[in-house]
């Protein structure tokens, strides 16, 4: 659909441009400028804007992502990227998945999503799998309500204690497959280079860019 002038390839004509992350999350809105560094956008964060944070209705991660970033681009008459994501526990049937923010509680309090995850998980057995994934949305929306998403994984274990003071929200009880560090203990370019967020990024970058 290259000569579409609502599609993906619209963003060509934007850039270089600007483009609002529509994210309250300091943490990814990190990871989200770290990924677009080589794109000549000029992001803007939702703070920024003050652009206020949208109930997250849908049962979905694509779901939300597209709703949080249609209200953005709406809002702002910019384009806009938003993200959902969040940690799917084998032992807990996914959870707490599209809930992940939630889990922390409105202080917003990730000591406590962690070990409300490994009480349950432990709860559940002790043959009970350490198996998990987290799993990042993204959408691109454009303020005449087109909008595009795509979904990035990555597998791992979880581990306890928690480990590490990188990264943010369950980084630190998460190691992903075929390394021996968690996502807490990682520099940010190691987590770059094969995190959910990675992922989606470059599902986004071969469609969009
Ligand atoms: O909705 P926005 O404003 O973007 O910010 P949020 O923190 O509410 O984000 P989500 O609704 O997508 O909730 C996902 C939660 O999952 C966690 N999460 C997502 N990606 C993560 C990552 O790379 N490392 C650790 N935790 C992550 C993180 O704690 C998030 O708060
Ligand atoms: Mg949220």
């Amino acid at each position: 659909m290259a000569d579409d002038p609502n599609g993906p390839q619209a963003i060509r004509k934007l850039l270089p441009g600007k483009l609002v992350i529509a994210s309250h999350n300091p943490g990814k809105v990190r990871e989200i400028r770290a990924l677009l560094g080589p794109y000549g956008v000029e992001p803007i964060s939702a703070a920024d804007l003050d652009l206020p944070e949208p109930e997250e209705t849908g049962t979905t991660f694509i779901a939300n992502a597209e709703l949080k970033a249609m209200q953005a681009a709406d809002l702002s008459g910019l384009p806009a990227l938003s993200d959902d994501s969040g940690l799917c526990v084998d032992a807990l049937l996914g959870d707490p998945g599209i809930f992940s923010a939630r889990w922390a509680g409105p202080a917003k309090d990730f000591d406590l999503a962690m070990a409300s995850v490994w009480q349950k998980v432990e709860a559940a057995g002790p043959g009970a799998s350490r198996s998990a994934h987290f799993v990042c949305a993204l959408a691109l929306a454009w303020p005449d309500g087109h909008v595009e998403a795509f979904e990035g994984r990555v597998d791992g274990t979880l581990v306890w204690p928690p480990r590490g003071g990188n990264g943010f929200g369950y980084d630190a009880m998460f190691q992903p497959l075929g390394h021996a560090i968690s996502f807490g203990e990682m520099d940010p370019e190691a987590k770059h280079a094969m995190s959910h967020r990675a992922d989606a990024f470059a599902k986004l970058v071969a469609a969009v860019f």
